[in-house]
């Protein structure tokens, strides 16, 4: 039970009101003890548009009193059922839909009628659901998104309106204050909005530019933030900054709904984002900003313009690094290796590839003492056109030069095809030998039969992380890399994977290395913190945070990572990791946060987080004027 520690109740709350106000002057939140689903939402809606309020809305879970307060009687059946019972049906209803693709969008309207029930629903059956809501379903959800619209979630930040943008964005501030949940806003009207999720829709997952219908891949992430972390879903805004599309098929639809023009670039383009950027910070001054399936180029010029400065980060580079070097080292335990051993192919050198170098890098310096230029020699790069050498000059990519390896190297190698002047995956694999072989190519089945049994000959336990989602484009299916290493491959994926059977008996169970399993919790983290930025250290906070978390720990057989239905769990660990780090680093500005880890409260860090989780169950209306 978490006490009340701040002094200043509010008077216009019940005296039973577990809320207690931030002492004045600091900007701390909200505390709020675990009654706090006792605590009303405030609402001036009745009848029909109560109803038709997703995050107001309870259906046939209107009680009686409620249904005679909001005027609610006639517009519902007779009966009144608890959310318990509403959860069974739909997900009866939702069983009816026969594939992926209709089941969620069976979600997505359940989500555009009542909130609750739409995250009650998914906590109750989130292994199942996962990769309904989520990758994979979410790249069929996308690509689909013209066909299947209804009603629309989100945020359209549209190229030709860019005048009204500030307008727009206010407009969403707006709509959030309408409905005052005392639970989780502070008085400050700003303070409305903890994180903003956006894309510019140019490299959705591995499947490329997918104009408007990009929303739905910020809208399915808000959606795990809340699942996963439980960031209220109201305190979120899932955004699609859209410039236009350079898909073909987009353009051939007549039912395309998003901008008909090819894709902006240039100095207009990067006015556009600053300007959003600009604006955000404004109107939403302590909201963190994800930044989610950008291309390569923009993503990282973002990035290093912006993440020393405000609160924000780079989803596909940084918390798949994040998710991956956990796995790694997860996996290292269980093969009894060092870090500082391993030679490293990264196989697709695009945002997640490079990101995954970059945390990798990262935890050579710290965990094992390298210098930059000693740890970049851990990796061997392989793009499209094969291994990156230093004579790529100029061809090579910002974030991709300082891991180029020597032409001098390749000289002596027996190359494939050498008419090709490179050295291509399998060449790499037979000179280099790597322990450890990660896929971020978007090309499905790269790693065949020939590459993992090559690899397989000069290492024990090779470590292979077949990355690109969905599940179609993964390099590798799990069963053939098992199957063709006699079981002795670490395996981990992007997308979900069954438990295999083993060739000698028992089964194993594939970790989902997905971001997923960190971003919640890394925003989570610095949203309680109000930390300045998100720092290279509350990262690797959350990597071994998360390593340490591993299954694999105790017993050497079990997935490398937790199950991803098990991130509730994971971020209060994860979240706490990034907070105390934040605090260290004197990277926080909330002063209960800065409190509670420094032991100055009569909480803990972890039961504080988790009273500031959303649950989905129905609070209390409170009817004012
Ligand atoms: N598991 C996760 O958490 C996670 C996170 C982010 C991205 N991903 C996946 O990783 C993949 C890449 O995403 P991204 O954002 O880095 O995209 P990206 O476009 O930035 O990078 C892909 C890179 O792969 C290269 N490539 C394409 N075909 C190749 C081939 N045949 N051989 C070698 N290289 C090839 C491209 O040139 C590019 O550099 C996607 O499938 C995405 O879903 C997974
Ligand atoms: O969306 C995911 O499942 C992970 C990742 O961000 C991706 O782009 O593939
Ligand atoms: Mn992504």
């Amino acid at each position: 039970m978490i006490r009340p520690t701040c002094r200043n109740v509010r008077t216009a709350l019940p005296k039973t009101c577990p809320v207690h106000a931030p002492r004045r002057g600091l900007t701390s939140r909200t505390i709020i003890t675990d009654n706090k689903n006792l605590v009303p939402i405030r609402t001036n809606l009745r009848g029909s548009s109560l109803l038709n309020t997703p995050r107001l809305n309870k259906g046939a879970g209107f009680t009686r009193e409620e249904r005679a307060v909001f005027g609610l009687e006639g517009f519902l059946p007779y009966d009144v059922h608890s959310l318990e019972k509403q959860a069974l049906r739909a997900y009866n209803q939702l069983l009816k839909q026969p594939t992926v693709i209709l089941k969620h969008a069976f979600l997505a309207s359940l989500r555009d009628q009542n909130q609750v029930l739409f995250y009650r629903l998914l906590q109750d059956h989130l292994k199942e659901l996962l990769g309904v809501l989520y990758t994979p379903g979410a790249a069929e959800a996308v690509e689909n998104y013209s066909n299947l619209f209804r009603r629309p979630i989100g945020c359209f930040i549209s190229y030709p309106n860019h005048e009204g943008m500030r307008a727009q964005l206010e407009a969403h501030l707006q709509d959030v204050n309408r409905t005052a949940d005392v639970a989780y806003h502070s008085k400050d009207s700003k303070d409305a909005i903890d994180l903003v999720v956006v894309t510019d829709a140019e490299a959705i997952l591995g499947i490329g530019d997918q104009g408007v219908g990009g929303i739905t891949i910020s809208t399915s992430k808000a959606a795990l933030y809340t699942l996963g972390a439980g960031i209220n879903p109201n305190r979120i805004l899932p955004v699609v900054l859209d410039v236009g599309t350079d898909n073909h098929a987009l353009f051939a639809d007549p039912l395309y709904m998003g901008w008909k023009r090819t894709r902006l670039r240039g100095k207009n383009y990067d006015n556009f984002v600053d300007k959003f950027i600009a604006n955000c910070r404004d109107i939403f001054p302590n909201a963190i900003i994800h930044f989610e399936d950008f291309g390569m180029t923009n993503a990282y010029r973002f990035m290093e313009k912006y993440k020393d400065k405000i609160p924000m980060f780079n989803d596909d580079i940084q918390g798949t690094g994040a998710v991956t070097l956990a796995g790694l080292l997860a996996a290292l335990k269980v093969s009894n290796q060092k870090l500082g051993d391993q030679r490293i192919v990264i196989y697709g050198a695009g945002s997640a590839g490079m990101g995954i170098a970059n945390q990798i890098r990262d935890g050579l310096e710290i965990l094992d003492g390298k210098t930059r230029q000693e740890a970049n020699k851990h990796f061997w790069c392989v793009d499209r056109n094969g291994l990156l050498v230093e004579s790529m000059g100029n061809n090579l990519r910002h974030s991709q030069q300082g891991y180029a390896r020597p032409d001098a190297e390749i000289a002596n190698w027996e190359l494939e095809n050498p008419e090709q002047h490179a050295a291509y995956l399998m060449d790499v694999i037979k000179n280099v030998k790597p322990t450890v072989l990660i896929g971020t190519s978007t090309s499905r089945r790269a790693f065949n039969e020939d590459i993992v049994r090559e690899m397989a000959k000069y290492v024990e336990r090779p470590i292979i992380f077949p990355m690109s989602n969905p599940t179609a484009l993964c390099e590798v299916d799990p069963e053939d890399a098992l199957a063709w290493t006699d079981g002795k491959a670490l395996v981990a994926t992007g997308s979900p994977f069954a438990p295999v059977p083993l060739p000698n008996g028992g089964t194993y169970t594939v970790a989902q290395t997905n971001n997923a399993l960190v971003y919640p919790a890394l925003s989570l983290g610095a949203i309680l913190a109000r930390s300045k930025t998100i720092s290279p250290s509350m990262l690797m906070a959350a990597v071994h945070s998360l390593a340490q978390l591993s299954p694999a720990l105790k017993d050497p057989g079990a997935s490398l990572l937790p199950d991803l239905s098990e991130v509730r769990n994971v971020s209060v660990v994860v979240a706490a990791a990034v907070c105390r780090q934040a605090v260290a680093d004197n990277n926080a500005t909330d002063q209960t946060t800065i409190d509670i880890v420094n032991g100055n409260h009569d909480v803990s860090l972890e039961e504080y987080i988790k009273s500031q989780m959303w649950d989905p169950v129905y609070r209390p209306l409170e009817l004012v004027d």
